[in-house]
Parts: C-alpha cells; structure tokens; sequence
C-alpha cells in the first residue's frame, strides 16, 4: 500500500534525485562487512524503486513488483529471506528462477519521520543465515543511514539560508565572550551591507568596536554591559565609520548564557538604516526648522483630537489670547468659550464642515477673548492630518496668527469709508427734500452698526422762550410701557424733546464735552433709566459743535466693549457733517423766511393790506375751471369828491380801513384784492348765487356802517358787479362783473349788480 505522506518526505528530503557519493561509500562498506556481492538503499516512488546508493548494482532503478523490498515496505520491518528457493512465499511465483542469481535476501526499513520510504538490503547469490547481532547492526545502519539523510537535508538548508543571508540586507555576527568580545563569525554579505571587509575582520581580527565612532563605541559598551547583566536581547543603533563608507547600522543582539548564568555568546544581526536616519535627521531637521520658523513667526500652534475632545497647543498660542500656558485646559469647551459669540457659528460650521471633508483646509478670522477682556482677531489655518479607516476625522492641527492689529487698521479704513459713506448719505437726503429728522433717520440703523453699539440718537439743541431744548431728530424706537409707547408716538409725529439735562446725556449738552461710563451707574451724572427700560451697561455722549457751541448731540449706548475716546475721535467727521447741517438748516430756514417776506411784500398792497393786482392776476391763473366761483368787481361811490374834499390822505385811510373790512368780511378760502386806485376784486368760493348775494348784502351793510375817518363822519358805499365764472376763461368773467359794476354805477350806485346777458 502506498503511504501516503511517502511521496511527500522522498520529495522533501530530494530522495528522488542524484546518487549519494557518501552513501555509496557506506553501502559497499556494508556489502563487505557482510560479505555480501550485492547491497543497496531502495527508496519507494510511484511504481518503482530507486537505488539511490549501491554496491554490486549496474541498474538503479526496478520496478515494485520485481524488488523484494516490497515485503519491508509492505509488513514494514526487517525482513531475511535465507533462501529463496526455500521461501514458499516465492516458490510458486518462480520468482527465483526468474533471477538465477538471487538466493540470499535481507532488508531493513529506511525510516525517516516515521514513515518507511524503502530498505537498506543485502543480496546474495548462495543462501546464507543471518545472526541476531547482524540484523541488529543491518538495524543500526539503515537508521544511521536515515540520519545522514535528514542530516545532508538540514546542511543543504544551512547552506542555502546562508547563501541567503549572503544576499540578504542582514549581517549576521557572532562573538564569544572571553573577558572581552571576539568577534567569531560574520556572514559575507559584510561588505556590501555594511562596508567591512569580510575578509579583513576574519583574518585582522581587528575588533568590531575599532570601526565605530565614539559615541557608537560608548553604546556598543552599554549594549555589552546590558548583556553582562542578564539582559537577553537588546536593540542599538551604531553608526560605522572607519569603513569604506559611512554606515548607520541597527543591532538586534540577542545573548546566550551558561547554566549560572554566564555571558558566552552574543549573536546579532546588522541591518544599514543609513537611510532611515538620514530621513529622520531630515525629519528632526525640518521639525526643528518648522518650530524655528513658529517661533520667529509667532504663530501658535494647535492640535485638536477629536475623540478625546483634547487640544494641544503650544506656548505662544497661550499668549496670544494672554492665558497661562500652564493653567491652559485643553478641552474643546476651553477655546470655544474664547470666541466671539458674534463669530463662533461661522467658526463651528467651517470646523464641522472641514472634519467632513468638505474642504481641504479649514481658514477662518475671528475674534478670541483676551486674558485683559479685549478681543484679539485670530487668523487661523488648519487642517485634518488623521483619519480612521472609515475616514473619520481624528486630528485637526493648524496654527494661530494674531492678526489684531492688521484687522483694527482694515476695521478702521473700512468704518472710515462706511462711516463717509453715510455722513454723504445724510448729507443727500437732506438736499433732496431739506428733512433733517429724515435724513437723520436714514443714516441711525448704519451709525448703531459703526459705533458697535445697541442703540442711539441724534438731538438738536433748540431754544424756545430761551429755554434749551433737545429735539431728537432720530433715536432708536424702545418702549416698555404706556408712558414710554406714548414718547415712540410723540417721536414719530416730531415732537419728541428732552428737557431734562440732570442725567448722564445731558451731562454732554451741560459740560460740551464727550462724556463715557463704561460702568452702568457709576458715572456721576447717572441717575439711572426709568423702570422697565432696557439696561445700559454703557455710555458715550457726543457733542455736535459748531464754531465751539454746541449746537446738538449723539448719544450711543451698551457697545460690546468698552467706549473709548477713539470711538469719540473716530466719530467726529459724522459730528461735523450733522453741525453743518444743523447749521444749514438755520440758514435754510432764515432764508425761506426772507424769501416768503419778500414774496409776501410783492403781492401785498401796502395801503389796503390786501392781495394786489399781481397776487390777483396770479390766482386767477392758479384756479381750475371746475371750481364754482364768483367774480365780484368792487369801486367806491365817488371817491374821487373824497379826495378832493378831504385830501388825498384821507382818501388813502378810507382805502385801507375798506381793506380791513374786506378782510374780515371775506375770509379764506375766498380771495380779495385791490387791483386798482379804488377797485377792489373779490373771488367767492360759494355754492349758489343766494348765499353769493347774501355774503355780499351782508358786506355793504357792513361798509355802510363801518366809521371812515372822514371829517363830516359820512359813511361810506360801495358798488359791486357780480357774475359767474362759468365761461371758460378768467377775463371773460372779469369783464362781465366790471359790466355788472358798470351797472351798478349807473343805477344809482351803493348797490349790487348781477351780469346778465342783453
Ligand atoms: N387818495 C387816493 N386817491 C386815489 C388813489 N388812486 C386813485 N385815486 C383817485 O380815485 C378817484 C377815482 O375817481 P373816479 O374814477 O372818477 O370815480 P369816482 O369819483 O369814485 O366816481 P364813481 O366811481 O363813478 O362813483 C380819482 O380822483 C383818483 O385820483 C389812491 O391811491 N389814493
């Protein structure tokens, strides 16, 4: 029966192949201590026998069924056959008469890892018998025999590992110890792994220690002394020097002991990792340039592991935000409580957004609380340098810039130019439609912005009965209660003032100067706010002057920080602007005064004080044909025999008490005027001629009994044509009520004449 692992073991051991010069030497040793012609080993394969060593053989190969060594394969124990004649286990097979030669056989299994893979055997021509003692020593063979073979195995495969270590990366060194190292062995791969001549440390014996340098000849002691101490293996790094090129090399040695404990032997191996230190010279090199460079550029540095929620930084990121670096906590919580509330959403979001692999760097500005409660603007770059296998972010490192300064200066300019921007617009406003409150209005949400406070107001000082008042011109809308509901209305119908000055805001109309309380209620003027107003943690008055006087002022309140008088400063083109306009409009105003006296005088009568004939003619020109009104010429009864009897003086006082009864009798909307020496026009707004005609009655009872400083104390009449402006043009009117008072005139006079068509 085939074993089955047979195959395996003669292919392992390379049974199969070449004969053994050694064993041949053995077998023909054997065939004459035995005194046998024929002897040999024969190793089972697939359907033959292969005599892999033999003495008195020419063939070397037979197949199964013609070797008697089947039987030891088969029964697997030693097997004499004295003679072959004889044996009735071949008699019948006539296998003997097949080989006239063979009379003798003997065979013992050859065993190797328990498995028999053939026999060693003895042939004879002549039978023979064996003795006890001879088939113990054909024992003694055969399992002598087993062992060169698994001993010619376990050399091949020394030898092949050491043609391997030959080329291998790694140099194997053996010392003894002997009250010092002699080095006793090295492979030959020496010189081309480490540059040290194979050749010259074996026959020089020159110590291992000689090629290196100091420092590495004081680690190779240490390493020595560690394994004269007990210790079994030990891993140093040496750097070889007296060789043909400079060398790092890494030690793994491991040490072997005697039973008490004595150091004998040291074996290592030596593998150049030159260029690993060169690249973690390189590496320390560049790390130590990189803090170099942190330092010089003042960067902080963090590192934020996202599973411990743990944040390293170094020294200057503590002082930048002025945080002792040794009471630094590196909690998440710790950094994140530092940001500006106004900032740390944005700040989370591109953080969040950054671990999620949504940008390839996380950069941000932002504002980070300062040890002294200032802000300081953070200019931060960072970005992910682990992840899990998932692609989980696990570390975020970055660095910090302070970048307060630069930030203050762009904030500066770019208020500057905001603030510009709206001292223009306040500006625009009130040219378009010369509204100061609006124009104020406008530019109040953009001042709240720039000043970085919650609210504010702008007041203009006014006098009325020389009492100082402030009129606010825009504040912010609050209101808590009826009291301060009824103030919002007051302030929308323009008529919001402030009287009072024994407060914090009037400090600034009382003393003109910029007044800041930077602490609610310290300030000495501060009486507080009215119940149920929104606190004011902070302050800042500003007065608006004009040629040194103040002339109105801002006042601005709960700002984040701290008012300062750079804030004041900052603010002054702004104070200026709103003093100009304040200014602009007391001329503006004092003009339109002039402007309407000047319009007033040239559309006056200055007897009569009436509208004269221009103001006339102009409102005719204003009125629209669907008006219903009536045109009423109005003439004196001989005025002219006034005159002359009493003077021309008298004549002008009875022209202007006419105009004062005039305007008395005819009030607005009804328009009268004198239009010549003693004509008068009057234009009457009503709805039918009766109460045209009762309106009119009226007036000339009144003329008639009116006191005209005539000397004779006689009174006065009047005449007065009347016709309706239902033609489609003025003069056409005009010239039928001056028919109407022809009329009048000629009837008799001291009447009231209607135009009637002929
Ligand atoms: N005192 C004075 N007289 C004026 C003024 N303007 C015109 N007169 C005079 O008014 C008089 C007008 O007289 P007439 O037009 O003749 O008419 P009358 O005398 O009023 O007679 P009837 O109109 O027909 O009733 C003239 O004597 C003018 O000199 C003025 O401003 N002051």
């Amino acid at each position: 029966m085939p074993h089955p692992k047979r195959q395996a073991l003669i292919d392992k051991y390379g049974l199969n192949q070449s004969t053994d010069e050694t064993l041949n030497n053995l077998i023909s040793s054997i065939a004459q201590l035995f005194d046998v012609p024929v002897a040999m080993t024969a190793i089972a394969q697939k359907g033959h026998f292969v005599f892999q060593s033999r003495y008195g053989l020419d063939i070397d190969t037979s197949p199964l069924e013609d070797a008697l060594c089947v039987l030891v394969l088969n029964e697997e124990k030693q097997v004499v056959i004295p003679d072959l004649l004889e044996d009735e286990r071949y008699t019948e097979s006539h296998f003997a008469e097949k080989r006239p030669g063979l009379r003798f056989y003997a065979g013992t299994p050859l065993v190797i890892e328990d498995v028999v893979i053939g026999s060693v055997c003895l042939i004879d021509t002549k039978p023979r018998q064996l003795t006890e003692q001879q088939c113990a020593t054909l024992h003694q063979f055969s399992s002598f025999i087993s062992d060169h073979i698994a001993l010619k195995r376990e050399h091949y495969q020394l030898q092949n590992e050491h043609s391997l270590l030959d080329n291998s990366p790694a140099v194997m060194l053996c010392w003894r110890y002997e009250n010092g190292l002699i080095l006793q062995s090295v492979t030959r791969n020496s010189e081309d792994v480490l540059g040290l001549s194979h050749e010259y440390i074996t026959t020089h014996q020159q110590s291992f220690e000689s090629f290196l340098t100091q420092a590495s000849q004081e680690e190779f002691h240490f390493m020595i002394q560690n394994h004269l101490s007990g210790v079994e293996t030990t891993e140093i790094h040496l750097e070889l020097s007296n060789t043909t090129r400079r060398v790092w090399i890494r030690l793994l040695s491991k040490a072997f002991f005697d039973e008490e404990g004595r150091l004998l032997t040291i074996q290592a191996i030596a593998t150049d990792n030159t260029e690993q230190r060169h690249f973690e010279k390189r590496l320390n090199d560049a790390n130590r340039q990189m803090r170099l460079l942190l330092e010089a550029s003042e960067l902080g540095t963090w590192d934020y592991n996202t599973e411990t929620d743990h944040t390293q930084v170094n020294k200057r990121w503590c002082d930048i935000i002025g945080v002792d670096y040794e009471f630094y906590d590196g909690s998440s919580r710790f950094w994140r409580q530092r940001i500006h509330p106004a900032d740390l959403q944005y700040v989370n979001k591109k953080i969040e957004a950054h671990l999620k692999g949504e940008s390839k760097v996380y950069s941000e500005v932002y504002r980070m609380r300062h040890e002294n409660g200032s802000w300081v603007w953070i200019e931060t770059y960072g970005r992910v340098v682990e992840r899990d296998e998932t692609g989980r972010a696990l570390r975020l490192a970055g660095t910090h810039r302070d970048i307060t300064e630069r930030k203050l200066a762009e904030i500066h300019q770019m208020k500057q130019s905001q603030l510009l921007g709206f001292i223009n617009k306040a500006r625009a406003a009130y040219l378009e439609n010369h509204d100061l409150s609006n124009a104020c209005q406008k530019i109040l949400p953009e001042l709240i912005d720039i000043a970085d406070s919650q609210f504010a107001f702008i007041g203009q000082i006014v006098f009325e009965n020389n009492k100082r008042r402030l009129f606010i011109h825009a504040i912010s809308e609050l209101s808590w209660n009826s009291a301060s509901e009824a103030l919002v209305e007051l302030y929308k119908g323009r008529k919001l003032y402030f009287d009072s000055f024994d407060n914090l805001f009037g400090e600034t109309i009382k003393t003109e100067q910029t007044v800041i309380s930077n602490q609610l209620g310290s300030h000495p003027a501060s009486v507080g706010t009215p119940k149920g107003h929104p606190p004011i943690y902070r302050f800042m008055g500003l007065p608006i002057q004009l040629q040194g006087e103040i002339t109105g002022m801002i006042g601005l309140a709960n700002k984040f920080s701290n008012y300062t008088e750079q804030d004041a400063e900052f603010l002054k083109p702004l104070r200026d602007a709103l003093a100009g306009l304040f200014y602009a409009v007391e001329l503006e105003t004092a003009r339109l005064e002039a402007e309407n006296q000047l319009l007033r005088m040239a559309m006056t009568d200055p007897l009569s004080g009436l509208n004269n004939r221009r103001a006339f003619l102009e409102y005719l020109g204003s009125l629209s044909q669907d008006e219903i009104s009536y045109f009423v010429m109005l003439d004196i009864d001989y005025f002219k025999s006034i005159n002359d009897r009493f003077g021309h003086d008298v004549g002008d006082s009875v022209i202007k008490q006419l105009g004062s009864v005039l305007k008395e009798s005819i009030p607005a909307p009804h328009f009268t005027a004198r239009v010549g020496g003693e004509e008068f026009a009057i234009v009457l707004h009503e709805q039918s001629t009766e109460s045209v005609t009762t309106r009119l009655t009226k007036l000339m009872e009144t003329i008639r009994h009116t006191e005209f400083a005539l000397p004779n104390k006689s009174s006065v009449t009047v005449s007065m044509g009347v016709a309706a402006y239902t033609c489609d043009n003025t003069s056409t009117a005009l010239t039928q009520a001056d028919k109407a008072l022809y009329k009048a005139k000629e009837n008799g006079r001291d009447q009231i004449a209607w135009f009637e068509n002929d």
